[in-house]
C-alpha cells in the first residue's frame, strides 16, 4: 500500500505527539537530532524482545543495604560453580548480576553467551539451544553449533526460562545432569562444562503448580538463587543509578557537565519505578535529550504512573512502557510485511485521538488531506463510513 508517512518520519511523530506537551523538541528537531551518526543508535531496537534503548552497563550501582546484601550474597555464590537462579521483575538487573556472576567466577574470561528462551519458536530452541547436524531436519543444509557449546568453558545465561516448552525442559535437564548435550540428529553427546545461571520474572513455583514447569529441574536450579529486589525496594540506589546514566548519556551526546536539581532529585525519589532500573535509565536518557542549560529539572522527567502501569499489567500488557513502544512491539511481532500499514494506523490513530477526534485538525497535524484521514479511520474501523 502507498505510504503518505515514512517510517523514520512517524516514529518522530509519534514521539512527538505522546511528548508533545512537555519535549518542547519540533519534529524537525528530531529528525536533525537522529540523522547525527552518533546519535542514530539511540533508536535501535535490538530485537523485538527489547524495545527500549539501553547502554551495557561500563560500572554498576548498588548501594542501598538491600543492594549491598544482594552483592555480598552474589559474591559468595559465585566461586561456588553452581547453577543459579535470578528471580526478579523486569529491569531490575538480572542480566547485569548473571554477567557479575560469571565475572567473579574462575570462568571469566571464557564465553558469557546471554540467551532469551522466550525469543524462540518452540521448533527453534532445540538447535539454537542444542544444536544440529546437517540433515537433521527439512532446511538444515548445514550443522550448527547450539549455544551450549558455544559457552563451553564458561556461563550460559538463560533469561525467562520460564517460557522454555516441557519437552526442552527434560533436555536441559539431561544437559545439566549428564554434562553433555546431543544435536539435533546427532548419534553421540558431545561433553560440555557449562555453568547455567537462568533467569525469571515470574514465580516459577506458580508454573510447577500448573504444570507449566518441571518440578526437578525448578529443585535443580534453585540451589542457588538470588532474589533481586525492585527498584522501590531500594531507594538508597535511586539517585546514584541517575547519576550514573546522566554521566553515560551525556558522554555520548557530547554534553559537559549536568545536575539534576533538587525537585528532579524528590521526583526521582517519590516514583514507584514499575519498570525499574530500566525505566530509570529510559526517563534519564529522555530527560537529557530536552534539558536545557546543563540542569535536569523535574519538568524534564516524564514518569509514567503506576496507576497506569497497574492498569496495563491488568490488560496484560505489562511489559510495554508507552503507546509507542506497544505500536512497536505490534509492529515487530507483525513483521515487516505491515510495517508501514500498522505505524501509520497507530500515527493516524494517536493523532486522531490528541486531535479530540477532530478529522481536520488531525489531518493538519499529519500533513495529509483529510480525505485521507478520512479514509483510513474508515478502514480501520476508527469511525463509520456514513459520518
Ligand atoms: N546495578 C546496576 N548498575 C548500573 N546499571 C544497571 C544496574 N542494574 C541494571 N543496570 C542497567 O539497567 C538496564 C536493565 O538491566 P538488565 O537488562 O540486566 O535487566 P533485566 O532484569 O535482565 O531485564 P529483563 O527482565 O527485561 O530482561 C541495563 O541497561 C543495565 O545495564
Amino acid at each position: 500500500m502507498g505510504t503518505e508517512i515514512s517510517v523514520p518520519q512517524a516514529i518522530i511523530l509519534l514521539m512527538n505527539i505522546m511528548d508533545n506537551d512537555h519535549m518542547g523538541f519540533t519534529p524537525q528537531e528530531l529528525e536533525s537530532f537522529y540523522a547525527q551518526e552518533e546519535n542514530m543508535n539511540l533508536l535501535t531496537l535490538p530485537n523485538s524482545q527489547s524495545l527500549t534503548t539501553s547502554i551495557r552497563a561500563t560500572a554498576q550501582v548498588f548501594e542501598d543495604p538491600k543492594s549491598l546484601a544482594l552483592l555480598a550474597r552474589i559474591q559468595k555464590i559465585a566461586p561456588s560453580d553452581a547453577n543459579v537462579l535470578i528471580i526478579g521483575e523486569t529491569g531490575t538487573g538480572k542480566e547485569l548480576i548473571a554477567r557479575h556472576v560469571h565475572d567473579l567466577s574462575h570462568r571469566k574470561g571464557k564465553p558469557f553467551v546471554a540467551v532469551n528462551c522466550g525469543a524462540f519458536s518452540e521448533n527453534l530452541v532445540e538447535s539454537e539451544l542444542f544444536g544440529h547436524e546437517k540433515g537433521a531436519f527439512t532446511g538444515a543444509f548445514a550443522a550448527k553449533t547450539g549455544w551450549f557449546e558455544a559457552a563451553n568453558g564458561g556461563t550460559i545465561f538463560l533469561d525467562e526460562i520460564g517460557d522454555l516448552p516441557l519437552s526442552i525442559q527434560v533436555k536441559l535437564l539431561r544437559v545439566l545432569q549428564e554434562r553433555e548435550v546431543v544435536r539435533l540428529g546427532a548419534r553421540k553427546p558431545t561433553p560440555i562444562d557449562v555453568r547455567l545461571v537462568a533467569a525469571t520474572n515470574v514465580r516459577l513455583e506458580e508454573a510447577v503448580l500448573a504444570g507449566n514447569f518441571r518440578e526437578d529441574l525448578f529443585y535443580r536450579l534453585r540451589v542457588a538463587h538470588l532474589e533481586i529486589p525492585t527498584l522501590r525496594d531500594r531507594p538508597g540506589d535511586i539517585l546514584p543509578l541517575a547519576e550514573y546514566f546522566v554521566g553515560e548519556y551525556r558522554r555520548r551526546l557530547g554534553y559537559g557537565q549536568i545536575e539534576i536539581d533538587e525537585d528532579a532529585q524528590r521526583k526521582l525519589l517519590s516514583h514507584a519505578w514499575p519498570g525499574n532500573i530500566r525505566e530509570l535509565e529510559n526517563a534519564i536518557h529522555h530527560a537529557l535529550l530536552i534539558c536545557k542549560a546543563n540542569r535536569l529539572r523535574s519538568e524534564d522527567l516524564q514518569l509514567s504512573s503506576i496507576q497506569l502501569h497497574r492498569a496495563r499489567q491488568e490488560s496484560g500488557h505489562a511489559s510495554l512502557g508507552d503507546p509507542l513502544q506497544q505500536a512497536l512491539h505490534q509492529l515487530f511481532e507483525a513483521g515487516h510485511s505491515s510495517l508501514y500499514e500498522h505505524i501509520e494506523d497507530t500515527v493516524i490513530r494517536t493523532a486522531y485521538h490528541y486531535c479530540h477526534n477532530n478529522q481536520v485538525q488531525t489531518a493538519r497535524l499529519l500533513g495529509v488531506s483529510r480525505n485521507i484521514v478520512r479514509a483510513r479511520l474508515i478502514k480501520m474501523g476508527a469511525i463509520s463510513a456514513l459520518k
